[in-house]
């Protein structure tokens, strides 16, 4: 079982453009809209120009009125083009990272932290969908900055200079200071993930910050605190930075408006000319303090785009299709691992772990239970098993056949279960008859009063932690398949619930056809296992037989691994 392996982060111009092809039917419509704008608007302010040095014709009026309409269509139609624009790719991207993270090993998602997942999908995407809504607004500026410059242009070549000379300072102005403010912003960006962190310790702590003073504090002073207080400061530097680039830029303006004035009488420039280009600057000022402002939002989109793509590069894909068909393999007589070997590397000075399984076999229709120590790598194996793991070396074995990666989407489709940290889904996948069946399981473990579903969507699921898990277990029998693992089930269920489970529903499940593997650690109820794996330090150390097919089944001896 293999994966393609993660690829380095690609480069940030060529993932825009990948990320604007596809719509690039839609890019033309607005472009042309808008430059057809930006040109009608030039010529509308050249008739001006024409009409304040001499009398303006009926002609003329008709003509400008004609522009105008021209000019506010095509930037209708580029202002509405360029926000769906910005939406679809926002969605594209929102979308895009989602897939990713589903499509990724579970190994990589956990290596990955779910405050640095959050942190994309909650502040990079978000930033660049900031960006994504005002994009409309700054490519209409950038449309007017373009036909100011064309009018220019039309007016005399001279003033051209003039502009152009005034766009390239403030050009290479913001984009000095831009480099400046583009590493304020990263840094902020790096303190928001630490920043997310004290988040998620605020809220899934709740409940021992309160009863711990001191470590409320600590985690409100020096933990959201200084790190809020950081970001601001660093944010703070970036943003006066901008705005005094941005004042500079209009200072410029008033300058070359000034100096064109000063030098007015030795240009021997007409006087048209130069009302022609006060008129374009001063109208110009607008669009031009918009794309300014633009820069700003444009780094840190630019900033979170790096970070999405560095992610996503950094998840292998496991080249799984989920959208084509994977339906489940038959599953006739067991489930084997086979010289398989995985390991954690240890973090921060901490010794790592392995898990070395030689061989061991899942019998189909039987019920099996992992036994061990904390820690002895009763999870891991489940996870290698289910397929949700792939091992460094050896073969996870389906009937006698190693599972291939083409496979493994199939394969796990054979598996439901409850795992320790399992998330709990308030749609219930029932197939035919599935709200009857719920109903009935409602009923049966005790829930009909307090979890009512509707539509196969529950009601609630804030119950108590018991009460919650035994809605887990009724997600994964109806689920309806054929192998079923509860990690720790019983654990925090009461004495009769904890009976029922080992005495009547396993029973049960097992008379239905179903394999179940539960890992347990209430030895009162191992006799409930047809076979019982123990472990110890990432090894199998003994198989034995359980007690539950009882009536006259002869018990296979204990057998001990490496002894
Ligand atoms: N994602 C991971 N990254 C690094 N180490 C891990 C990871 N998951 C588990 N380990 C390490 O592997 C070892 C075995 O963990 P595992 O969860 O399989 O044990 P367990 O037998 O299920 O324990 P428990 O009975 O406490 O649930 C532990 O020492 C743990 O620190």
């Amino acid at each position: 079982m293999t994966s393609s392996p993660a690829k380095p982060p690609p480069h940030l111009l060529r993932e825009v453009l990948r990320l604007l092809r596809p719509f690039w039917q839609l890019i033309l419509l607005a472009s042309l809209a808008g430059g057809a704008g930006g040109l009608a608007m030039a010529w509308a302010l050249s008739l001006i120009n024409g009409a304040l040095a001499s009398a303006a014709s009926a002609g003329m009026l008709m003509g400008l009125a004609a522009l105008c309409l021209l000019s506010l269509a095509g930037q209708l139609i580029a202002g509405i083009g360029n926000s769906l624009l910005g939406q679809r790719i926002v969605a594209r991207l929102r979308q895009e990272v989602c897939h990713r993270i589903l499509d990724a090993p579970l190994a990589e998602i956990e290596r990955m932290k779910s405050p640095r997942l959050m942190a994309v999908l909650n502040g990079d995407v978000e930033k660049i969908a900031e960006f994504g809504n005002h994009f409309a607004g700054y490519t209409t500026a950038l449309a007017m900055v373009l036909g100011c410059l064309a009018y220019l242009f039309v007016l005399s070549v001279p003033m051209l200079c003039f502009g152009l000379v005034l766009v390239v300072l403030g050009g290479v102005l913001n984009s000095v200071a831009m480099r400046a403010w583009l590493v304020r912003f990263d840094e902020a960006r790096g303190l928001e993930d630490q920043l997310q962190k004290q988040y998620r310790a605020i809220i899934e702590g709740a409940k021992e910050l309160r009863l711990n003073r001191p470590r409320r504090l600590r985690v409100e002073r020096q933990g959201v605190g200084a790190l809020t207080n950081r970001i601001a400061a660093v944010n703070g530097r970036a943003y006066a930075l901008f705005w005094a680039v941005d004042t500079i830029s209009i200072a410029l303006i008033f300058v070359f408006v000034c100096i064109v004035l000063v030098l007015r009488p030795h240009l021997g420039i007409d006087n048209e000319v130069i009302t022609g280009f006060i008129i374009v600057m001063l109208f110009a000022k607008g669009p031009i303090e918009e794309l300014a402002s633009a820069l700003p939002v444009f780094s840190q989109a630019q900033i979170a785009l790096r970070r999405i793509s560095t992610l996503t590069a950094g998840l292998a894909e496991e080249g799984s299709n989920v959208a084509g068909r994977h339906p489940a393999p038959p599953f006739c007589d067991s489930l084997a691992l086979q010289g398989v070997r995985h390991s954690f590397a240890g973090e921060g000075g901490a010794g790592g772990f392995a898990l070395d399984i030689p061989h061991l076999t899942i019998r189909q229709g039987e019920i099996t239970f992992i036994v061990g120590g904390n820690g002895s790598g009763k999870t891991t194996l489940i996870k290698i098993l289910l397929g949700l793991y792939r091992p460094c070396s050896g073969d996870v074995l389906l009937d006698g056949r190693p599972v291939s990666a083409a496979g493994l989407e199939g394969y796990r489709q054979l598996f439901s279960g409850v795992f320790a940290d399992y998330h709990l889904f308030d749609e219930i996948l029932a197939g035919p008859g599935g709200a009857l069946r719920v109903n009935a399981w409602l009923q049966r473990l005790d829930l009909a009063g307090v979890a009512a579903a509707e539509g196969g969507r529950l009601a609630t699921t804030d119950l108590s932690t018991g009460q919650r898990k035994r809605l887990a277990f009724i997600h994964a029998v109806l689920e309806d398949r054929p192998i079923l693992m509860f990690d720790e089930w019983a654990a925090d269920q009461d004495p009769d619930f904890r009976a029922l489970f080992y005495r009547t529903l396993l029973p049960e499940l097992r008379q239905a056809g179903r394999t179940v593997i539960a890992v347990s650690h209430d030895d009162r109820y191992f006799d409930a296992a047809d076979r019982i794996v123990h472990m110890a330090r990432g090894r199998v150390t003994a198989t034995e037989s359980g007690g539950a097919r009882v009536a006259g089944a002869a018990a296979a001896p204990l057998v001990v691994h490496g002894a």
